[in-house]
């Protein structure tokens, strides 16, 4: 039977709810410290909890204290908040709290009860929702709907099927991994292994036996013959990591690999054959190294049969909220809290901010602010960032007063439009003034990105 908890001092609403609400198992508490023993007790998963709790009953704080302190231990429960008929202001305090819904007096059980049976139906969606998220993790998907995302990812798509050996090109945290094994788990490959190996961080005289494996006897502390990264990939997938800091040396090596699908294992001198995909990634201009030669031109076009641009987090407008969602939704679970979105503030400061470290930084900043926050919404506080307009107001790099003024004003149209999801006139309203007015901005700035979603 669903269970619901009741808080309220009023012995005849208790008893009124007794009868009215015999639905579901209903147990009773007159204050904050008998509500959070039922809580921790019964465990129900609805509150109604009148705002209005001695000492201070007449009062709204101990019953916000009540709710906050209900929402910190049990983060899933659904709190209705029960108040004055004039009591707006707390009521939306609640909400801003967490609270699910509030309900103001006199009450009438029928319309409560309404109330009370959607919070049951919600919690009961949101469990099977956590049910089906541990049962199937929506691991490696691509979220974004950028242009340059989108682009990124329909060169994925199409290459998914071939054998083309592909190069990703993109910032530190922009996703290059993702897209490999995205890239993988849509090609004819996809039951078999997808390996790994990042070719920055093993030394430089490990490598080779990481990557080519050896014999028995080969080296000192060789004492079995071992497997290396590309035959272990054997029919699958290999993802090189940071090719662009293979050592000279073992590009040659990678080369022939390449070229003849052979290799040997260190110490070996026996051809092994190998079926596998590869696929490189890389932060640095391996172009530019191929001149330097600190990185070998034949070796460059044998793995840049197709370059895939993974664009940075800051070139994907609207992107760093769609993943900020889907990063909150799975800390909301991963720690048991209840966070329900962001504030106007923490949007735009994301949206303004320049995210050096891409999605990482953003996974990392949600990760602890989740953790710290307690109250409904994740300001820009909570995440360790200003808005661009307090951020820079000291760094527009100019002070002719035509310039600044031209800076500040395209950056305020970029963060309505953003804001405002490409819509035109909401950009307007945003920004205090009409259509035609903000398309002669546009034009007068000649910020050609801006246009009307389509
Ligand atoms: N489109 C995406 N949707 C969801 N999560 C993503 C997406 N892209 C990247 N991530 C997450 O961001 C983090 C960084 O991604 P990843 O390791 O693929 O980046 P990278 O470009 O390979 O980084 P590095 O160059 O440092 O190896 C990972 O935790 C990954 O799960």
């Amino acid at each position: 039977m669903a269970k619901l908890l009741v808080v309220d001092d009023d012995k005849g609403i208790q008893k009124q709810l007794k009868w009215g609400l015999s639905d579901y198992d209903i147990v009773f508490a007159d204050d904050r410290p008998s509500a959070i023993a039922q809580l921790r007790r019964f465990e129900p998963e609805v509150i109604t909890l009148d705002l209005g709790l001695p000492p201070d009953p007449a009062n709204a704080s101990e019953g916000l204290a009540a709710l906050t302190e209900i929402l910190s231990l049990a983060p899933n429960t659904k709190v209705i908040v029960i108040t004055g008929n004039t009591d707006k202001e707390h009521a939306l305090k609640s909400i801003e709290l967490g609270a699910y819904d509030f309900y103001q007096k006199p009450i009438d059980v029928e319309t409560l009860n309404t109330i009370i049976q959607r919070a049951f139906n919600l919690v009961g969606l949101e469990q099977e929702n956590r049910r089906l998220a541990k049962v199937n993790p929506a691991l490696g998907a691509i979220i974004g709907n950028s242009e340059t995302i989108l682009a990124a990812t329909k060169r994925a798509e199409k290459i998914a099927k071939t054998e083309i050996t592909t190069l990703l090109l993109g910032e530190s945290g922009t996703g290059k991994e993702v897209f490999a094994r995205s890239i993988h788990n849509h090609s004819d490959r996809a039951d078999k292994a997808f390996v790994a190996i990042n070719c920055a961080s093993i030394p430089e005289n490990l490598l080779e036996s990481e990557l080519f494996g050896y014999e028995k006897g080969a080296f000192t502390g060789a004492s079995k013959t071992t497997k290396g990264k590309i035959e272990t990939a054997q029919g699958g997938t290999l993802f090189l990591d940071e090719i662009g800091d293979m050592p000279l040396p073992l590009q040659a090596k990678m080369l022939r690999f390449l070229q003849e699908r052979v290799i040997e294992r260190v110490g070996g001198r026996q051809e092994i054959p190998v079926d596998i995909r590869v696929i490189c990634a890389t932060h640095r201009n391996l172009q530019q190294m191929s001149i330097e030669q600190t990185f070998r031109e034949d070796l460059f076009y044998r793995v840049s049969e197709l370059i895939i641009n993974i664009p940075p987090l800051r070139e994907r407008g609207n992107d760093v909220l769609l993943l900020a969602q889907s990063f909150l939704t799975s800390y909301n679970q991963q720690f048991n809290k209840s966070i329900r979105g962001f504030s106007d503030d923490a949007k735009q400061a994301m949206l303004t901010h320049k995210w050096s470290g891409n999605i990482r930084e953003l996974q990392n900043k949600l990760k602890s602010s989740v953790v710290m926050a307690d109250t409904a919404f994740i300001t820009s506080d909570d995440l360790g960032l200003m808005c661009e307009s307090n951020d820079k107001s000291n760094d527009l790099g100019s002070l002719n007063l035509r310039e600044v003024r031209e800076k500040a004003e395209s950056n305020a149209i970029r963060q309505a439009y953003n804001l405002a999801e490409k819509n035109m006139s909401k950009t307007a309203e945003l920004l205090g003034v009409t259509r035609p007015t903000l398309y002669a901005m546009i034009d007068k700035y000649q910020l050609d990105d801006i246009k009307p979603a389509t």
